[in-house]
């Protein structure tokens, strides 16, 4: 495994900028999540690092090695893509087997052998390993696609929203395995989701990409607790942050947006809000609320019934500040 650095990396297609400017480096062994909307600029930065794409300027080091005049094979990255892409004339254990049996690694069949029942029972699929790929589920193909990369023992694994199509159960059982697979592999991981449970459960760090830039990088608690804009504020928490005039609050306050988690809303004490409707989801209750045309969400407690239009009053907790043009103000 090995670190990967990034120094003021670029590409464009044509007049849009899908990457500009980024500087970043990703240490060895960690588990960096890029994040951001779609068009951010999070799949060219992993094509860059693969090779698939070539750099319009800077440097790609891996291994402290600048990469930069290789091929995707000599870089030694493992990719998986968003969709999955198997050999479908192949079984699973031959599509599992494939990177191994690669003539630069010369790996003994022994030895791929116990690879890739090891991987097939990491990914609950060993009951599948003698059918065709085109004989699995879209939920098999995409394990098989991920096991492909994990038998090898690559620099880097670069992920491309490896567990998007994959139903609810599997996504959380595998975000388990894969933080699991990244804890014993010590494997240097950097991993592409617009999910962002995956990216604060799974993640040692997070690259927030905003129009190909990069505008913040931190553990997921400094960007969840820390955030430098409304934009990386709005990137994390759900329901989403609130941001609000500041003066719809009383006091002395700083800049001119008031950005609230819903869990820092204090009720009690503190402004009038209307309760527009209160969703009860079992654990807890999202609380929708009206205040001065504004509209505001926040969690409370799961036993209270809250009807339309009552009357509540609230408090604002450990608020974030934000300038008219979204800046935080400390
Ligand atoms: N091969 C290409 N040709 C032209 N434009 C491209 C190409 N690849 C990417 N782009 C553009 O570059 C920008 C960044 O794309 P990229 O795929 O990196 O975004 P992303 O953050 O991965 O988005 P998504 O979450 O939708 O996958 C987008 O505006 C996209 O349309």
């Amino acid at each position: 495994m090995a670190e990967v650095s990034l120094t003021n990396i670029s590409k464009a297609f044509g007049k849009t900028q899908a990457v500009d400017d980024i500087t970043m480096t990703i240490e060895d062994g960690a588990f960096v999540v890029l994040l951001g909307p779609t068009g951010a600029g999070k799949t060219t930065t992993l094509r860059l690092i693969s090779g698939l794409e070539k750099l319009d300027s800077g440097t790609v080091k891996i291994g402290g090695r600048d990469v930069g005049g290789d091929t995707p094979a000599q870089r030694d990255v493992a990719m998986v893509f968003q969709q999955y892409s198997l050999y479908p004339h192949l079984t699973v254990r031959d599509n599992l087997a494939f990177p191994l049996r690669s003539p630069i690694l010369k790996t003994p069949e022994d030895v791929i052998t116990e690879k890739v029942n090891k991987i097939a029972e990491v990914l609950q699929i060993p009951h599948k390993l003698g059918n065709k790929a085109t004989e699995l589920s879209g939920g098999e193909m995409q394990r098989v696609s991920i096991g492909r990369a994990l038998v090898r023992d690559p620099s880097i694994y670069l992920m491309d929203e490896p567990l998007s199509s994959l139903d609810a159960k599997l996504r959380a059982d595998l975000r388990v395995e894969l933080k699991r697979i990244h804890a014993d592999l010590g494997s240097t991981l950097l991993y592409v989701t617009h999910d962002q449970i995956e990216a604060m459960t799974m993640a040692s760090h997070i690259g927030v990409l905003e129009e190909g830039r990069l505008v913040q990088y931190g553990t997921p608690k400094e960007i969840y607790e820390d955030p430098r804009s409304v934009y990386v504020a709005g990137r994390l928490g759900l329901p989403r942050i609130n941001i609000l005039p500041v003066s719809l609050f009383p006091g002395d306050h700083k800049g001119t947006q008031i950005g609230l988690r819903p869990e820092n809303i204090r009720q009690g004490d503190g402004i009038e809000a209307t309760v527009i409707r209160a969703e009860h989801l079992g654990d807890h209750t999202r609380l929708h609320l009206d205040l001065q045309g504004h509209a505001i969400t926040t969690l409370t407690d799961p036993h209270q019934a809250y009807a339309p239009n009552t009357t509540i009053k609230i408090n604002p907790q450990s608020p974030l500040y934000f300038d008219a043009s979204g800046a935080r103000v400390v």
